[in-house]
């Protein structure tokens, strides 16, 4: 599907986001782990998350909706309610997906395959199947053991202290749902501080877990009981309507009932410090997690340095903010973020690929992007990698350039963010 965007003349009014992607994933994980019946409000209906209900609902779990009101009911019986598919669970194109449920499959005592699409089966995926298989679990695939499609032989684990070369919420979740399957203490420590979502909805659900500094550790065996949980608006979904909002002249727009959680809002921070001009107000805690209402008006943004610990708070945002830094006086510099190259696709090679269609003065990093702004973009022909960041990034683009931009293969966008281009549609101003 192509999508099409001719710049508005401002962006103006109030919307709100489709829910979070990483808290809708552990949502229906830690529901079908519980006991009692979990119901969720504002559960995102993009494709990555329905990859996961038809993958739990193939290991027995029962669900009652979604209905179009984002409403859905886990009933969790427990894991030991889990029982061996009859069929290869498949991923689709959902990093999260597969690596969270590796840890679930591994503690439980049956054979599974879980594959993906071909972006996700040349994922890299032994960050999470090396000390699954140090746990106790079987695990074989391409690579050692690297690449989907993968055979996990789960059952019994045994707790360990693990410490990942990546700050990654995948690495980390995947070994504290195992933890909580396996006997004895398990203990993860990252580089940086990643995503915490599953450690936040564990405790939500009543296990204990408990961080020091980069490290989190989780004692097997402890029962999880079902509690209503709302999602609150993906903040990654929103980044796209705030850099929009922010670079388009005149613009002023206000997003409802957004995440905020420390560990999430780097691209809050960044943008503040190119000089945007937000507001976050009405915060509040639902279900365990901080959430607040965003407000972004039109201002001059010039570039800054990006690098360190605080890359995993805005990992998914980087292409949206290059976006920023081609729109910004001087320099923006991402350093780091190494990570990007394993993601749907080579973020550092797409966005640097398809900004330079739009005239952007743009360097691949080994590690990141260099980005001098300040030229006016012209509007592109644009392919999406098949990447839904790329396709939304580029679409932000196409709002600050002069003439028509074309996105290809934009049907990826609904991967996290169905409806995305209703909302902007409903926010532009002819
Ligand atoms: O745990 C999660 O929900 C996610 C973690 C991040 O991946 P990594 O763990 O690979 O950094 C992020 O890029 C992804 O979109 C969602
Ligand atoms: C990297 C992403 O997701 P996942 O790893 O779940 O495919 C993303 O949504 O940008």
């Amino acid at each position: 599907m192509d999508l099409e965007i001719t710049p508005p003349r401002a962006l103006k009014g109030e919307v709100r986001v489709p829910g979070d992607k990483s808290i809708s994933h552990r949502a229906v994980m830690l529901g079908a782990l519980a006991e009692g019946d979990t119901c969720i409000e504002n559960f995102l209906m993009g494709a990555d998350c329905l990859a996961t209900v038809r993958c739990l609902s193939a290991l027995g779990a029962s669900f009652t909706g979604p209905d179009d009101q984002g409403r859905l009911t886990v009933h969790g019986r427990g894991a030991g309610a889990l029982r061996e598919p009859e069929d290869v669970l498949d991923a689709g194109n959902s990093g999260t997906t597969m690596r969270l449920l590796l840890g679930i499959l591994a503690g439980l005592p049956f054979f599974s395959v879980i594959t993906g699409d071909a972006s996700l089966r040349r994922r890299p995926m032994k960050r999470v199947t090396g000390p699954l298989s140090m746990m106790g679990a079987d695990i074989r695939g391409r690579q050692e053991g690297n690449l989907a499609p993968l055979a996990v032989r789960g059952g019994t684990l045994q707790g360990m202290e693990y410490t990942s070369p990546v700050a990654s919420a995948q690495v980390k979740s995947a070994l504290l749902l195992a933890g909580l399957l396996a006997a004895g203490r398990t203990s993860v420590s990252e580089p940086a501080l990643s995503r915490d979502h599953t450690e936040r909805m564990l405790q939500y659900f009543g296990a204990a877990v408990h961080r020091t500094g980069c490290t989190t550790r989780i004692t097997g065996g402890q029962t999880l009981q079902a509690r209503p949980v709302t999602v609150p608006g993906d903040i990654s979904s929103a980044a796209f309507l705030m850099v929009a909002a922010a670079v388009v002249p005149g613009s002023a727009v206000t997003i409802r009932e957004v995440g905020v959680n420390p560990t999430r809002d780097g691209i809050v921070q960044v943008l503040k410090e190119m000089g945007a001009d937000i507001e976050i107000f009405n915060i509040h805690e639902q279900s365990g997690e901080p959430v607040a209402d965003i407000r972004v008006r039109h201002s001059r943004l010039r570039g800054v340095t990006v690098t360190g610990a605080l890359i995993p708070r805005l990992i998914d945002e980087i292409p949206v903010l290059a976006v920023a830094g081609a729109l910004a006086e001087g320099e923006l510099v991402v350093r780091d973020a190494a990570e990007l190259k394993v993601k749907e696709s080579n973020r550092i090679a797409t966005v640097a690929v398809e900004l330079k269609k739009f005239g952007v003065d743009i360097q691949e990093l080994p590690d990141g992007l260099q980005v001098r702004g300040g030229r006016p973009l012209t509007g592109a022909r644009c392919a999406s990698h098949g990447d839904h960041r790329i396709a939304m990034a580029m679409t932000v683009a196409g709002m600050a350039a002069r003439g028509k931009t074309v996105i290809q293969g934009a049907e990826c966008v609904d991967v996290s963010f169905p409806g995305f281009d209703g909302i902007l549609a409903s926010l532009r101003v002819e």
